[in-house]
């Protein structure tokens, strides 16, 4: 993260000139005690009546005067802070952006939400309203108290014992409030991370009834959250009489000691009347700093959090000299190949080849490592052993935007934007994806039937995550997406599940025309896969136990086979018995 003080320091001359008005709009506020003091001690007691006239008109420019300077002064520091505040903002989601996935494995949408939002907001406002009040408060106060020293050193004494004090109390309480500000900012996460990940399955909770439970365990964080506060509550409270005893004490302090000073001649009654609109004048700073200490902690606990998440870095990265590819074909190679995480060897010495335009099926039980070939061949991870070839180079010699943009990829959980299904397609690709190509994209993927009977037909908006739509119907347009990306790899990860077999056989005739298309289909349906040029069947501990062609492994009476009769067995057995 940049340092905040560079995001400020690109906006110093328009804090400069904030900070200018304010000093100016503070010293008209300051003539105002003198012009008192100056009635009293000319005009009233001395007679001078000749002045009275000019110092009314004095005093309407002062607070004419004073009306433009905080104008100014209050809209350039809006304006700044709303700037600095989209540009953290902007560069903490860029930053998240560029984080591998491992980094998401760990982390809570919750709380990166909460990050984005609360926290910078919070950091927003201390540079924003809260950061102007600070300054205005030390140059305020630095202001009349040099007013105070002219008047009189001897009266000075007073708001010099107060001030200290007053100054204590603030550290003392902004010391305390940080610890708690640290953790309601982390309990903030929490109840973000529960909100977020509750409503988004709020259909999972429903169906197995589990509302209660949610909404305990919800409140239960609630509560905590609500305890926290209080607890900030109550450290805020227990210090704020101190500054108000010590506030209320001052001006009455000064009458006495000023009337002594006036009855032994040292000082005139004007000169007393201003002192102690003086010291009134720094009592609302002095009252404010318990507000401003807690507003100020709380923006230090958010930049402390945001830090934090800077320390992230993305553990897979681009090349220092990337390989540039014109024009990819699509010959994939897997080289022993072994993925580990932790202590657990996902894929072990998996070697294969595929020639472009050709298929590769990949089938073996649930947890086999399917989906990992395909999260290493696209630099999700990184591999331990062994390397993964495009067009004969090394993965790891391609920029990542090169490698991602030359694969398809149709997840196996299919994410939908709550977008139309036209940009869901298009995925922000506007001018490379016309609408011909959505179009044939959508007629490959045998969504157009359906589309078509909908209301606004490509302009149907889609729910969160596709509410509103059948699993195949989401199936269907998140292949579209793929298609329309026109990939030289196309990869399928169990991605026609939910499909009819009619439909996923019309899909599978439409891939078969991609001849200049590499393909990988992940399945658990040996109709997925059947016509692939080449299907390996992972094991247990992500090795490859069978290979070869849909033919060869049925000769091979191994697990392909006990699959395939699983699978067809019975259908099998009918057309025999029909036969016979
Ligand atoms: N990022 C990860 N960190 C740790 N373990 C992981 C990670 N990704 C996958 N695994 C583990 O690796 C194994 C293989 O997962 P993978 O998703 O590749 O299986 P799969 O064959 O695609 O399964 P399915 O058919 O159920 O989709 C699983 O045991 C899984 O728990």
């Amino acid at each position: 993260m940049k340092k905040i003080s560079r995001y400020v320091m690109k906006y110093w001359y328009a804090y400069i000139f904030a900070i200018t008005c304010m000093v100016i709009s503070v010293s008209l506020d300051m003539l105002t005690p003198k012009i008192t003091g100056s009635f009293i001690d000319d005009v009233i007691i001395g007679g001078k009546m000749e002045l009275f006239n000019k110092l009314i008109i004095l005093t309407l420019c002062i607070g004419i005067g004073r009306c433009i300077f905080q104008y100014f002064k209050e809209y350039t520091f809006d304006i700044v802070s709303s700037k600095i505040g989209m540009n953290i903002r902007h560069d903490l989601f860029k930053h998240i952006q560029s984080l591998s996935i491992s980094f998401f494995d760990k982390t809570n949408t919750g709380e990166l939400m909460a990050r984005v939002k609360d926290d910078v907001d919070r950091i927003w406002d201390g540079l924003g309203f809260v950061g102007m009040l600070i300054i205005e408060v030390v140059i305020h106060t630095s202001i009349v108290l040099y007013c105070m020293f002219n008047i009189s050193k001897k009266l000075f004494i007073i708001p010099c014992i107060a001030m200290p004090l007053v100054a204590l109390f603030a550290i003392i309480m902004e010391r305390k409030l940080d610890v708690i500000y640290e953790e309601i900012s982390e309990e903030n996460a929490t109840l973000n991370t529960i909100a977020q990940e509750n409503l988004a399955g709020v259909r999972t909770v429903k169906a197995f009834a589990r509302e209660k439970f949610e909404i305990k365990k919800f409140l239960s964080h609630n509560n905590r959250y609500y305890e926290l506060n209080m607890k900030q509550s109550k450290a805020l409270v227990r210090y704020q009489p101190l500054f108000q005893f010590i506030t209320k004490l001052l001006p009455i302090a000064v009458i006495i000691y000023g009337g002594v000073l006036t009855i032994n001649g040292e000082i005139t009654v004007g000169e007393l009347s201003a002192f102690s609109i003086y010291s009134t004048n720094i009592v609302w700073p002095m009252e404010m700093l318990g507000w401003l200490t807690n507003s100020f902690s709380s923006a230090v606990a958010s930049t402390k959090k945001i830090r934090k998440l800077y320390t992230n870095v993305p553990e897979i990265t681009d090349p220092e000299n990337p390989v540039a590819l014109d024009e990819v074909k699509g010959t994939i190679d897997f080289e022993h190949v072994t993925f580990e995480q932790g202590n657990k060897t996902i894929l072990n010495d998996i070697s294969f080849h595929v020639e472009a335009g050709k298929t590769i099926g990949i089938m073996g039980a649930t947890g086999t490592g399917k989906s990992s070939i395909i999260n290493i061949l696209q630099r999700f991870y990184e591999t331990s052993e062994g390397s993964i070839k495009v067009d004969g180079i090394n993965i790891k010699d391609l920029a990542l935007k090169d490698l991602r943009s030359s694969i398809s990829l149709v997840m196996q959980d299919v994410f939908l934007f709550s977008d139309t299904i036209k940009e869901n397609i298009k995925m922000g690709k506007k001018y490379d994806i016309n609408k011909e190509i959505m179009l044939e994209s959508a007629s490959y993927a045998q969504a157009d039937s359906f589309i078509d009977k909908l209301d606004n037909k490509y302009n149907t908006v889609i729910g969160e995550r596709g509410v509103g739509l059948s699993g195949g119907q989401k199936q269907r347009i998140s292949i579209a997406r793929a298609l329309a990306k026109k990939a030289p790899i196309l990869v399928l990860d169990d991605s026609t599940s939910a499909l009819d077999m009619e439909t996923e056989h019309a899909i599978q005739e439409s891939l078969s025309q991609l001849e200049n298309t590499t393909k990988i289909i992940i399945a658990h349906r040996i109709s997925a896969v059947r016509h692939a040029d080449e299907i390996i069947i992972l094991s247990d501990g992500g090795n490859i136990a069978e290979r070869g062609t849909h033919e060869e492994l049925l000769a091979k009476h191994g697990l392909y086979y006990q699959t395939y009769m699983s699978q067809y067995g019975d259908y099998l057995e009918s057309k025999q018995e029909v036969t016979i």
